[in-house]
């Protein structure tokens, strides 16, 4: 039977990346990306801007919606702090298999916690689940559709503190207008954006970080 491209892409990380060394697991993926077959992993490119944003807040607590393959959970699990915590939500039971090889592979899998399911049902239960209090870092790379809603859902469930910071993927391509209107003209938030491309080609595509002001 054929294979799936995120079953592709795992074996490429089995080929050719080096178990517990998540660099040489990213490199690999954007080696596979960029030569053999492009995937909506955040990329090389965009993925210094996450690399640096998450060095910078040294996050304790950090939220991944859209885990996909795992690429960007191996990217900021393997910059994290000791002790820091990292859950990525991923709804579809394919992704979440291959991601959570990927993450294994790395060797960050202690500092992950890889949810199955839709984050609508999930950010709710997160304090009780999970014991978390607030997120310190958020990165959003799903649904383009559900940034906003799910953005809305967490400040009405708590999860967000004065200085939680909120990384938002592809807000030029493919775009998340509503989102985009809402955290640049929100008086509760202080917008950024880092112009970059869309991973593995030329097309304009960029990150916003927004601060929650409280
Ligand atoms: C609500 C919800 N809950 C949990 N997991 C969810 C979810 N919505 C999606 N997910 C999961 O996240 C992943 C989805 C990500 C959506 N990302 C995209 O659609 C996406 C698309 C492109 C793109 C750009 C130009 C083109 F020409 C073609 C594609 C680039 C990207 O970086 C992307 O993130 C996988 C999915 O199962
Ligand atoms: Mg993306």
């Amino acid at each position: 039977t054929q294979s799936t491209r995120p079953q592709r892409l795992l074996g490429a990380v089995q080929k050719n990346a080096t178990r517990g060394h998540p660099r040489s697991v990213i490199q690999a993926i954007d080696h596979f990306c960029r030569n053999k077959e492009w995937a909506m992993n955040v990329g090389d490119e965009k993925g210094c801007i996450l690399d640096s944003v998450v060095s910078e807040v040294s996050p304790a607590t950090v939220l991944e919606l859209g885990t996909y393959c795992g690429y960007s959970t191996v990217r900021i699990a393997s910059r994290l702090p000791p002790h820091a915590k990292l859950i990525t939500l991923e709804f579809n039971p394919e992704f979440a298999v291959i991601a959570r090889q990927v993450i294994a592979w790395a060797g960050v899998e202690d500092k992950v916690q890889l949810v199955e399911g839709a984050s609508g049902d999930w950010i709710p239960r997160m304090k009780e689940q999970f014991g978390v209090k607030t997120f310190d870092l958020v990165f959003l790379d799903h649904w383009k559709d559900r940034y906003l809603p799910d953005t809305k859902l967490m400040e009405e469930c708590g999860l967000l503190r004065k200085g939680s910071i909120l990384l938002a993927d592809n807000v030029i391509c493919p775009g998340t207008p509503d989102y985009l209107e809402y955290v640049r003209n929100s008086p509760r938030y202080e917008s950024q954006y880092f112009k970059s491309h869309l991973e593995y080609t030329k097309v304009e595509d960029g990150l916003e970080k927004s601060v929650f002001l409280g």
